[in-house]
């Protein structure tokens, strides 16, 4: 994890397409929903892209294809410069580590059975040929930089809070060094002081080891804070695309302009004077 690089593309979908074939009943016909209908984005090492809409706009499945967990219909997916074609080729290991993810619901993401450390520990033993010593001693340190003490290692979920864990579900997604990391929502299912906790760890993360991020979320004013650029989609279409100033300041479509207005300006208020990123214009 460095910065060195930062610039390079890590990952850009060039015009995705998602069709869901789905059955007819004995009412109803066969039909296609087109959930993703030819989007396309780039995201630069060390930057967060935001992509945001509502309830089935399509940002759930743009994700499972990002993330190498399903197929797209047709369009490209480059990872690291690196065409990937998911539906043809089995994944080696090592392309499907490059991207990991984080899930909105701390409590259902982790495995109650199993203790912190070997939470930690698993992405290695599956993936890697790591030594257990040397296992150990990354997981005791990726613990220390999501702000976690070395003694939870051997403590069970349970005993966290939700914002502990959604640390502990951070610390477990960069366990492999990914060159992406897909946020779902990660922190819609917390307190809103817990929210702010989470989104400094985030930004302290990306600012020391260049991390990317893309960042799905139906909330503004957290994007307001994270994204350096934002993607708006409605009814599986990119509406708006661009840098988070130029789509927050002289929103272009119709839906975007709505969203925003829909957002009391004291929501985004509230949750910058509780957020210090540096840059949180
Ligand atoms: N497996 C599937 N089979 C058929 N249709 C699907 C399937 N998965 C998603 N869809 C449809 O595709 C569209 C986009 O769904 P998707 O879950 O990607 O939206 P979303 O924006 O992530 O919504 P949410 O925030 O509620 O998860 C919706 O119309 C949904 O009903």
């Amino acid at each position: 994890m460095s910065k060195d690089t930062k610039g390079a593309v890590v990952v850009e979908g060039r015009d995705i397409r998602r069709d869901y074939h789905v059955r007819g009943g004995l009412f109803t016909p066969a039909r296609t929903v087109h959930a993703v209908k030819g989007v396309s984005f780039s995201v630069e090492k060390g930057k967060t892209l935001a992509i945001v809409g509502e309830s089935g706009c399509g940002k759930s499945t743009l994700a499972r294809i990002i993330t190498l967990i399903d197929p797209a219909t047709a369009g490209e997916l480059f990872i690291d410069g690196r065409k990937i074609d998911i539906a043809a080729e089995p994944l080696t290991p090592e392309m499907r580590r490059k991207v990991q993810i984080v899930f909105q619901n701390p409590y259902g993401s982790l495995n109650p059975r199993q203790k912190i450390g070997d939470i930690l520990c698993e992405p290695l033993v599956i993936n890697t040929d790591v030594k257990a010593d040397e296992r150990r001693e990354r997981a005791m340190s990726m613990l220390k930089k999501v702000g976690l003490g070395t003694e939870h290692y051997n403590r069970y979920p349970h005993m966290f809070s939700g914002g502990q864990r959604q640390r502990i579900a951070i610390a477990r997604a960069l366990m492999l060094n990914p060159s992406l990391l897909v946020l779902d929502e990660p922190v819609s299912a917390l307190d809103l002081s817990v929210q702010a906790q989470v989104l400094n760890l985030l930004a302290d993360l990306q600012d020391e080891f260049g991390l990317t991020y893309i960042f799905i979320s139906h909330d503004l004013s957290v994007v307001r804070y994270i994204a350096d650029d934002v993607l708006v989609m409605y009814f599986g279409e990119a509406v708006e695309y661009g840098s988070r100033d130029a789509v927050f300041s002289d929103p272009q479509h119709s839906y975007t302009k709505t969203l925003f207005a829909a957002t009391p300006r004291a929501d985004v208020e509230s949750i910058r004077a509780r957020l210090t990123r540096k840059n949180a214009a």
